[in-house]
């Protein structure tokens, strides 16, 4: 693709190639409106992980700023700042993050949860006993190797999967007959749209025009998401015309005052449940922009 316009956010692209910045990014197609382009900046460096992976990456300072779950940052012993120049976020329905059940979702007791997600295993609780009144045993689950505890995990009674998997791996809806799609059941519950990830980066840390960037990347990609499930479909194992709906219609990318409304109130649930011990408060980052 051609380069952002850099003149229109004020970083020339000497500026920019002066200043190295490392981007930890989720590995997911979800994650492509957000990204594509980046790369092509000189001075960014983008390296991909499932999303469990990133809060670490930021804290060891593998990178200057990642697209971490929500709910690290409220985990997090360092001192985090939100960047909301984008995020993975929904208002309804994701198609991708989905609890996935043999018995009537009341009768679960016990959930085998992806171990690549930090805030769907917290809004997967917080659905269970706000909605359901129901407080299932969560065992960690290997998804990609089918594994938990160390051993082959078969048949579980119910799983929480998210990302591609539920889209190029999903079980079978004829054994996994009650199904719940986190997004909606959210948003039946609250009215407010959900954030999963957020760019976020440690206090003080400077980062020039990146989140000015970032933003206009995403608005510029929303602009093409037909080109990028073109692109990204095939190799995340997508077939087409969900990509283009995944990433056009169903996924949020703006964060805006509903956002981060939303990611409060979770965090107020989250907090409610012992989820996380502390309802810090939302730093937002005051670069150039904020
Ligand atoms: C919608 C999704 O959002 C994701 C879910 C995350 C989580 O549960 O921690 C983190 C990043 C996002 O990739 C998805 O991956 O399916």
């Amino acid at each position: 693709m051609t380069e952002p316009n850099l003149q229109t956010v004020g970083a020339t692209k000497e500026e920019m190639s002066a200043q190295i910045c490392r981007v930890g990014c989720v590995s997911y197609l979800n994650s492509k409106p957000l990204i594509e382009g980046l790369e092509d900046i000189t001075g960014v460096g983008v390296s991909y992980r499932v999303p469990a992976d990133l809060i670490e990456e930021l804290e060891e300072d593998k990178v200057d700023i990642a697209l971490c779950p929500v709910i690290d940052y409220f985990r997090s012993q360092e001192d985090l700042v939100m960047v909301p120049s984008s995020g993975i976020g929904c208002a309804g329905q994701t198609l991708t993050v989905r609890l996935f059940s043999r018995v009537p979702i009341p009768e679960i007791t016990e959930v085998y949860a992806d171990t690549e997600s930090h805030t769907s295993v917290a809004l997967l609780k917080v659905i269970l006993q706000k909605t359901f009144h129901i407080k299932p045993k969560l065992v960690s689950y290997i998804a990609k190797d089918r594994k938990a505890d160390g051993k082959d995990a078969i048949d579980p009674e119910a799983m929480l999967l998210i990302g591609d998997k539920v889209v190029n791996d999903a079980p079978c809806g004829c054994a996994y007959k009650h199904q719940l799609d986190l997004g909606q059941a959210w948003w039946e519950m609250t009215g407010k749209p959900f954030v999963f990830a957020l760019w976020m980066t440690k206090k003080n840390k400077s980062l020039g025009q990146l989140p000015l960037i970032l933003s206009e990347i995403q608005i510029k990609n929303s602009g093409r998401i037909k080109e990028l499930a073109e692109k990204y479909a095939e190799p995340h194992g997508w077939p087409m015309d969900w990509a283009e709906r995944y990433l056009g219609e169903i996924l949020k990318y703006p964060i805006g005052q509903k956002e981060l409304e939303g990611i409060k109130m979770f965090a107020e649930y989250a907090h409610e449940l012992g989820l996380i011990t502390e309802l810090k408060k939302m730093t937002i980052y005051a670069g150039e922009r904020f």
